[in-house]
């Protein structure tokens, strides 16, 4: 919305505008009388007059009804003229009549809405002067002592607060007076005036109306204009004019129009009773549809208008509050009412359901940056995951262009897979853990008395998508649910909360699922029904930029009850003004801390890049502590590094198992990454026996030649390098062709046992399970000969290597590494190619 600075300085302008208009009309006005004896001169007359009118009031304000349409836009302000009908001086010479009206005046008729011409003036009247005024610039009142339906079609205004029902009778006359009085007395006192203007049409007298009644009206007609006050008055008895009135008067078949306050239409010479000297065509009824689509258009856009914006839920002053004994923050606004929702020990956990596009992003941006801007990083910290495609939380992250970031927000995944929610959990665990035992060293107590001597921030962890999760009913799903359970449980004793948010009922068991319990508060948004009791319908159709927020486990009521649980609200799209939310991150984000660093964020679609690791970065720069193969990054909250150690112990070594290109570039990464962390030369010898590997291994051996010696041998060639002492790496492209039957198994496990000790260490490649199984001795535990880092076998297959059931689905851009006696497995992102 505009300032009232502006808005003054419009209405200045418009006011100018409509003098300038007034003076120039009045002088063609003038021109009319005396009558000229000629037609030609009334033809030329009413020609100009026509030019005038369509400067004076164009579009809504003056032409035609039937040329115009819903759509057809309004002025920038309320119009200054507007035509009551058409003057006929001659047959075939007409002009429109145009009254000045609002910013100046008032129109009388001396004849009320009972006589249907008169009701057809004033509904047309209140058409133009609606449609000609942007929404909400123009405010009515009415008056209908007569059959109280003169505005029926008008009725769609009330809710938007632009036009009530009409007064029928004397008292809600009285109240429009008493209202309109205190219009004029607050227009008055305020030195600006409204910056909006009030009409009151009196369609027709109720009975019983007083003298002192009129007077009233006539003190309003008197003082109205100077406070943005306009009358239009049907049925003013005859005798006294209102005040400031144009004075219309209608007779059989024509009406007459009486002159202007302040102006006339006839010369002042001339010597006739004022007034324009024509008879004039009152406007006809508006059609239905006209009428419609003109109040619909001005209930959406006022709707529109008073959309909330991010800043009416932000507090005066960041980081202002405390959150010992719980979080707190506006979420949206209910009949004008700005309504807080938070996290404490009895609403600890929220679930948030909506279909797609119901605002769900759009509600939950605005309560995380509510809290961010209430509560410090020392008072509240925040992990965000998305488990959907895509990029989500940008708002909270530092991008390309932006290099900001809110510093509350300690991780964040997009596009996370079920594994970064699982390690997700763990943190919470392991932050559970460390508090639940700060409380027990401390003599039991409780997190508010925690906090009086160390800093325990609040935690709130948002799972958006939470049930694509689900998806599979997997054992992966299985222990999710249970695990959020025993957290949900013991966490919100130690101000560490949850909110779960997606379609439907989020995949959470029946209404009687205990973990449903865990959630006391229930944010149900369009199509978020599910997340309510059943019986509960608040939230059926509603629209987008609401939402029912029930702190009662979803629990209902009885229908039309206020319920204290249970709210309707409405919230700002935080991407309306893009700067505002810009403008709120930099200044949180000039505000952290000194050594806050950026949230640590993983991207399921983005593939991690070797040569930008810190891992290998620092083996790069010398800093290695031990040599290890680099394969990629961790589907984890800490994006750590997927390390294999090639130390001296045995099984040091490293298989990569599988058939696609991820495979042999895994095989390439944990060479170069190897080679990378020897601070001296060491020996390299490549086998590519795999078809079509002859290439990678001569880009390979060319790269690591400046450093270290490097031999490039056929199947023979290795057997001999197997067979010798000298330390360093057998790198074998294809250990299950079939040229490899050549490799006696036992010097291969050989190598595998005792060649680590002796820093001698083989990283190779199988694209098949059987020949590297085949390699396990009696004991068959694999992880005595090798880590495996597996591409694209399923679980299934790797039973025969682990001997025990193995939960892995490959897909694209995953593997997973085994790595020591029991591992579940690690899923990671392998390092993609290219510098950076
Ligand atoms: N308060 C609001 N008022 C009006 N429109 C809104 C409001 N909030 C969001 N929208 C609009 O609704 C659309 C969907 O919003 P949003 O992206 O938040 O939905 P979503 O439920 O997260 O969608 P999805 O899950 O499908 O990505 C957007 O076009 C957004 O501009």
């Amino acid at each position: 919305m505009a300032s009232p600075k502006a808005r003054a300085g419009r209405a200045a302008a418009l006011h100018r505008r409509a003098e300038a208009t007034a003076t120039a009309a009045a002088g063609i006005l003038d021109e009319i009388r005396p009558a000229p004896a000629d037609h030609h001169r009334q033809y030329e007359l009413a020609e100009r007059l026509r030019a005038a009118a369509a400067v004076a009031a164009p579009g809504w304000a003056g032409e035609p009804l039937e040329t115009l349409t819903p759509t057809t836009a309004p002025g920038d302000g309320p119009p200054a003229f507007v035509r009551v009908g058409v003057a006929a001086p001659l047959d075939d010479a007409r002009f429109p009549t145009l009254v000045p009206l609002l910013g100046s005046g008032h129109l009388s008729v001396d004849a009320d809405a009972g006589d249907p011409r008169v009701a057809g003036l004033l509904r047309a009247l209140l058409l133009r002067l609606f449609a000609a005024s942007p929404a909400g610039a123009l405010l009515a009142r009415a008056v209908d002592g007569g059959s109280g339906a003169t505005f029926a079609g008008y009725a769609a205004l009330a809710d938007a607060g632009l036009l009530p029902p009409p007064a029928t009778d004397l008292a809600g006359l009285r109240a429009v007076l008493a209202e309109a009085e205190q219009w004029v007395a607050a227009g008055t006192a305020r030195q600006r005036g409204h910056d909006r203007t009030l009409l009151v049409v009196v369609a027709a007298l109720p009975d019983g109306v007083a003298p002192s009644d009129l007077d009233r009206l006539a003190e309003l007609a008197d003082r109205g204009p100077r406070a943005g006050l306009h009358l239009v008055v049907a049925g003013w008895p005859a005798g006294t004019p209102l005040p400031q009135a144009t004075p219309l008067a209608v007779r059989t078949a024509y009406a007459l129009v009486g002159d202007p306050p302040g102006a006339g239409f006839s010369s002042p010479a001339a010597e006739s009773p004022g007034g324009l000297n024509s008879p004039v065509f009152l406007d006809e009824d508006p059609p239905g549809e006209l009428v419609t689509g003109v109040c619909r258009r001005l209930v959406r856009q006022i709707e529109d208008g008073s959309r909330l914006a991010l800043t009416d839920l932000l507090p005066g002053d960041l980081w202002a509050e405390g959150s010992v004994d719980g979080l707190t923050t506006t979420v949206g606004d209910a009949a004008g009412r700005p309504v807080s929702l938070g996290f404490t020990e009895l609403t600890p956990h929220w679930l948030v359901s909506g279909r797609s596009q119901a605002g769900r992003s759009a509600f939950l941006t605005d309560a995380l940056f509510g809290l961010a801007a209430r509560y410090g990083p020392d008072e509240l910290v925040l992990y965000l995951a998305d488990v959907d495609d895509g990029e989500s939380f940008v708002e909270f992250l530092q991008t390309e262009r932006d290099r900001s970031w809110v510093p509350q927000v300690r991780a964040a995944g997009m596009a996370a897979d079920r594994e970064y929610v699982a390690d997700l959990l763990g943190e919470l665990e392991a932050e559970l853990r460390r508090r639940e035992e700060a409380a027990r060293r401390a003599g039991g107590q409780r997190y508010a008395e925690l906090r009086q001597h160390q800093s325990l921030p609040r935690i709130v962890c948002v799972i958006d998508n939470f049930p694509l999760l689900l998806r599979e009913r997997d054992r992966l799903a299985a222990d999710l649910l249970t695990r959020l359970d025993g957290l949900a449980r013991a966490a919100r004793s130690y101000g560490i909360h949850l909110v779960l948010a997606g379609e439907g009922d989020l995949g959470i068991g029946g209404p009687r699922d205990p973990l449903l319990g865990q959630f006391p508060v229930r944010v149900a948004l369009p199509g978020g029904s599910a997340v309510l009791e059943p019986t509960n319908d608040a939230a059926a159709g509603l629209p987008v930029g609401s939402a029912v927020v029930n702190t009662a486990g979803g629990l209902g009521g009885p229908r039309g009850a206020t319920r204290g649980h249970e709210r309707m609200i409405r919230f700002p799209d935080p991407h309306d003004d893009p700067a505002v939310l810009a403008d709120l991150r930099h200044r949180l984000w000039s505000a952290r801390p000194e050594g806050t660093a950026p949230p640590v964020v993983f991207a399921g679609f983005a593939r991690p890049l070797l040569a930008n690791d810190p891992r290998h970065r620092a083996a790069l720069a010398g800093r290695a502590h031990a040599p290890a193969a680099l394969l990629g990054r961790a589907v984890d909250v800490r994006r750590s590094t997927v390390a294999v150690p090639l130390g001296p112990a045995a099984g040091r070594n490293l298989a990569v198992l599988g058939r696609d290109e991820e495979a042999e570039r895994l095989l390439g990464t944990a060479v170069r990454s190897a080679a990378a962390a020897h601070p001296g030369a060491t020996r390299f010898v490549l086998a590519p026996l795999a078809n079509g590997s002859a290439e990678p291994a001569g880009v390979l051996a060319a790269e690591l030649a400046g450093r270290h010696r490097v031999e490039i041998v056929d199947v023979t060639g290795l057997r001999a390098a197997m067979a010798s002492d000298e330390p360093g790496y057998l790198v074998v492209f294809g250990l299950d062709v079939p040229d490899a039957n050549e490799l006696p198994p036992d010097l291969l496990r050989a190598l595998l046992l005792e060649g680590p000790p002796a820093g001698r260490h083989l990283l190779g490649w199988w694209r098949t399970v059987a020949p590297l199984a085949g390699l396990l001795g009696p004991e068959g535990e694999v992880d005595k000969l090798t880590a495996v880092v597996v591409t694209d076998v399923p679980g299934a297959r790797l039973e025969q290597l682990f001997d025990r059931p193995v939960l892995w689905r490959p897909r694209p851009g995953r593997a997973v590494l085994w790595d020591g006696p029991g591992e579940q497995g690690t899923v990671l992102v392998p390092f993609g190619e290219g510098s950076s």
